[in-house]
């Protein structure tokens, strides 16, 4: 079956030519689709291409039965419900930088529009008339500016106004002093921000933090004749304390790309406020973002459908292929290890402590433990759980997960240990990468053991006396189950001891309730990997 990749908005043709060279891939664009015809085509797709017009909501998602990949051709992923498609599995990736400059060059021809009029003026022009003096302007030169959210659009906008002769206040939790220093840019708290500037310019996403970030008691603190600036996201600014603020002169100005609403309401006070300049979303409108964004997007859609490595996941830290290659070996022992636990534990799973030691001991990103939380809950949920979506099934399950890292290995050069606690006690599993070998389990319960983690096994755990293992033995053999290969271990003669069979096919249930009568013993375990 074909792979169906579904664009929703008008991305660029060059993205639409990569998209297609994916080999197998039917390429359906259908734009300006209503909810019902969104939710129908997105059915049986498996990626999905769109900018900021199309809202993929949770029912959106929903309707798709086995939709991998969402691509947003820009940055803002807000038009995504990130939540629903991170617990249904589907990554959301991003073109990050493909507009960047567009969107720094739209703040600042608005900028530049609201301090000379041109708008206004070019309008009153094509109405017939002449008035030099009605349009008197102001000029940026000596002018503070203050950027809210000093990220990769905020810093190509400080970079120009620095160019214009202005003095630049970058605001940003994640703005070192060093880097301050080195824009020539001034870092400072919000309200210095709000309180010194004559032109303020918002570049951060819209988060519950972000959120009418600038309110009406915001406005109140800023300089009289204060001139704002969004071309990030609708929302920041709180549109009716704005309106208010330039119908009473206190604001002397406001150029907006982004609203709360959009398209913006035919009757929404904006529209009728005094020395305004609005434009309709169109700070990465240019045909070089619309290109790079396309092709940025187009790229990774392509990377994740073909399983390569892709850079800029929302919903899924990102590995680069030197990180991927090295935690290979890892990533299949931490998964088998997670789903030998599943199998090891049972009853309700309360917390998880995994520890990661030596080689294995990952910096990059906790992949590790989402591979082992993948392992763990596909047991119960196979199919349905993986990298995007292992914490959430976590979070449901009311596990508690917890990393530990030591530098070095206990016994081995690299080891991974999964301890769950339940309702039905603790059980613990290490394992190993032994070279050649491959990924080994090498204790279990706290009793060494060493075999190949795969295939099918039975775990028990019984008292250390003759003739318990000859009497699973012929139990198994009396059920034609061959066994392939066996491991036993004990702390002390006449304890307990463990005993690990690694048979040819699955032992059905009756079998393993039949081993569980047996006198001695006690806990058995069918586990398939
Ligand atoms: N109008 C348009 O067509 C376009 C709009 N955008 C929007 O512009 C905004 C900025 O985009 P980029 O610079 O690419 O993003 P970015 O992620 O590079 O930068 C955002 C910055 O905001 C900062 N930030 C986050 N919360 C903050 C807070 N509470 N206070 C202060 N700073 C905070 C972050 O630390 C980060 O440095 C986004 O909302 C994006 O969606 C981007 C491209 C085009
Ligand atoms: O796709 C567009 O034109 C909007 C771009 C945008 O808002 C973004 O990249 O965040």
């Amino acid at each position: 079956m074909a792979t169906k990749i579904l664009v929703t908005d008008d991305i660029s043709q060059a993205g639409l030519d990569i998209l297609s060279g994916l080999e197998g891939a039917e390429v359906v664009v259908r734009t300006n689709l209503t909810p019902d015809e969104l939710k129908e085509a997105i059915a049986d797709a498996d990626a999905l291409v769109v900018r900021s017009q199309t809202r993929v909501t949770r029912d959106v998602i929903d309707s798709a039965n086995k939709l991998k990949v969402i691509g947003r051709a820009g940055v803002g992923v807000d038009n995504i419900d990130l939540e629903a498609a991170t617990r249904r599995g589907i990554l959301v990736i991003n073109a990050p930088d493909g507009n960047t400059i567009a969107a720094a060059e739209h703040t600042f021809a608005m900028m530049i529009s609201l301090a000379r009029h041109i708008p206004a003026a070019h309008r009153d022009l094509l109405e017939g008339n002449w008035n030099r003096k009605k349009w008197v302007g102001v000029e940026l030169r000596g002018k503070t500016l203050a950027v809210l959210g000093m990220g990769r659009i905020g810093t190509e906008v400080a970079k120009r106004a620095k160019a214009f002769g202005m003095t630049v206040l970058g605001y940003d939790p994640f703005l070192t002093e060093e880097r301050a220093q080195s824009l020539g840019v001034k870092r400072c708290d919000l309200d210095t921000a709000i309180r010194e500037a004559d032109f303020i310019t918002v570049h951060t996403p819209l988060t519950k933090e972000t959120h009418h970030m600038i309110d009406a008691g915001r406005i109140a603190q800023m300089k009289e004749g204060v001139r704002l600036v969004n071309c990030a996201r609708g929302g920041i600014i709180d549109e009716m304390a704005l309106a208010e603020a330039l119908q009473a002169g206190r604001v002397a100005g406001a150029a907006i790309d982004v609203f709360e609403q959009e398209p913006l309401p035919i009757d929404h006070p904006l529209r009728r406020c005094p020395n305004v300049v609005l434009t309709p979303h169109l700070g990465a409108s240019t045909v070089e973002a619309q290109e790079n964004v396309a092709i940025q997007v187009a790229e990774e859609i392509v990377h994740v459908l073909r399983d390569d490595t892709f850079e800029h996941a929302v919903n899924l830290p990102s590995l680069s292929q030197r990180q991927k290659e090295r935690l290979a070996p890892y990533l299949a022992l931490a998964e088998q290890l997670g789903l030998f636990a599943a199998q090891l534990a049972q009853g309700a799973p309360s917390s998880m402590t995994v520890r990661y030691a030596g080689d294995a001991s990952d910096p990059d990103g906790g992949y590790l433990t989402r591979t082992v939380l993948k392992g763990f809950f596909s047991f119960q949920y196979d199919g349905e759980v993986n990298y995007v979506n292992a914490f959430r099934y976590a979070e449901d399950a009311g596990l508690r997960v917890q990393e530990v890292r030591e530098s070095r290995g206990r016994i081995y050069t690299n080891e991974i240990e999964i301890s769950v606690a339940t309702d039905n006690g603790t059980h613990r599993v290490t394992g190993t990468v032994l070279g050649e070998y491959g990924p080994r389990i090498v204790e279990l319960d706290g009793y060494p053991i060493d075999t190949p983690i795969q295939g099918i096994l039975i775990y028990t755990r019984h008292e250390d006396r003759p003739g318990m293992i000859g009497r699973i033995g012929t139990l198994l053999g009396d059920r034609d189950i061959n066994i392939a290969g066996m491991q036993v271990g004990r702390r002390e003669t006449g304890g307990e001891a463990v005993m690990l069979l690694s048979v040819d096919k699955s032992v059905p249930q009756d079998v393993i309730d039949e081993i569980a009568k047996h006198p001695g013993i006690r806990l058995v375990r069918a586990i398939e990997l």
